[in-house]
């Protein structure tokens, strides 16, 4: 459904992007400055690559081997930024129906986005989120073969969020319209697309579909960038069908059982665990492994204690406040947890190993 190949040299920063992804949508993830942006650009026409393909659904916006290149004009592409870039001195209506002639469907992305009352306001007369739902309607309004949302939610509110993630779903399932979304948040990544290209600096590091990403990132880079906190080194031990266990390399030779890790993965072999914050089982369930770790601190929060063990590194690992008076749990002292081995994973590398 989505092709990509794009090699652009521009000064001071080489952008080399491949993937492929059969999902009708797909999250650009990454740091600031990776390329996301020139990505989306060049697949909108607006960068020309120096070589590559670009193919979205059936039809090849770029092809540098047969000299071949579509204009921006004529690739029919959607476009949302964060900054909703609403012509000022237009009305809503006018906004939207904005290089599109077809008033039945300006009324149906209207009523769909539910911004029919406030259709003759001037963008300076409406919130943030009218805003971004106007420049959605905009987008939609040309019948975009392709819709491409360069962090369009980033300035609004987490509820206004979750509201436009809602509409968004229903308007791209109800259109049909493929999405390519570049983003810096991964419940985002999480909300709206199937597909995820992590990318670093310029080029792509992992792709997925976003949980099986999320549970086995490649290395701590990316593990950190997903959010992952808790790292520990140790030594594969047993490798068994969809499990395998890890001694870590602190003084107690503590031993963790984790669903997540690399299919090759070899006895014997160094490596670095990630435990994620939620890995706190309810019970002692059977596969579930006990450790016992110093309490280095406990932050209470609205609706949960993080709390910090030593583990030979720490390791923040999160009570849901419901849960936590079951918990005799103090400050300096030696408190037992189970933790889910799905919720842990292995990889290779981690981020303090790298240049
Ligand atoms: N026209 C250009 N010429 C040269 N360098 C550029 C050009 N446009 C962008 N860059 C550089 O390319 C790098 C990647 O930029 P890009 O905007 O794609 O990053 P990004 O991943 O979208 O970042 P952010 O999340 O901050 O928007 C940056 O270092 C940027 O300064």
């Amino acid at each position: 459904m989505l092709e990509v190949s794009v090699k652009k040299e521009l000064e001071g920063f080489s952008l080399d992007v491949q993937f492929i992804s059969e999902a009708k949508s797909v999250a650009l993830f990454a740091p600031s400055g990776s390329g996301k942006s020139l990505t989306l650009q060049a697949i909108a026409g607006l960068l020309k690559p120096d070589e590559g393909r670009i193919k979205v659904v059936d039809r090849v916006f770029f092809d540098s081997s047969k000299r071949f290149f579509l204009p921006p004009q004529k690739r029919r592409v959607g476009y949302l930024f964060q900054d909703y870039a609403l012509f000022p001195h237009m009305t809503v209506w006018e906004n939207v129906s904005y290089g599109c002639r077809d008033e039945k469907r300006v009324e149906e992305v209207l009523k769909m986005l539910e911004i029919q009352d406030i259709r003759n306001r001037f963008p300076r007369e409406i919130s943030g989120g009218q805003k971004q739902r106007v420049a959605l309607a905009r987008a939609l309004a040309f019948e975009p073969k392709v819709l491409l949302l360069d962090e369009p939610f980033s300035a609004l509110h987490k509820s206004l969020k979750l509201e436009l993630y809602k509409r968004l779903r229903e308007v791209v399932g109800e259109f049909s319209i493929p999405m390519v979304l570049v983003t810096h948040d991964f419940d985002e990544v999480f909300e709206l697309t199937d597909y995820v290209v992590i990318m670093e600096k310029g080029e792509v590091k992992q792709t997925g579909v976003p949980v099986e990403v999320f549970f086995n990132p490649i290395d701590g880079k990316v593990a950190k960038l997903l959010g992952h906190q808790s790292f520990l080194s140790g030594k594969v031990v047993f490798v068994m069908d969809g499990y395998v266990e890890v001694r870590l390399g602190d003084r107690r030779k503590q031993i963790l059982r984790a669903k997540n890790f690399p299919e090759d993965l070899k006895e014997g072999e160094n490596v670095f665990v990630s435990i994620l914050p939620f890995a706190v089982a309810l019970n002692p369930l059977e596969d579930s492994v006990k450790i016992s770790a110093v309490v280095k601190d406990i932050f209470r929060e609205k609706d949960k204690s993080v709390v910090i063990l030593d583990l030979g590194g720490d390791v923040v690992l999160h009570l849901p406040f419901s849960l936590s008076p079951n918990y005799i749990i103090e400050k300096g002292r030696e408190a037992d947890f189970y933790l889910s081995p799905s919720c842990i994973s292995v990889f290779r590398r981690c981020y303090e190993k790298e240049s």
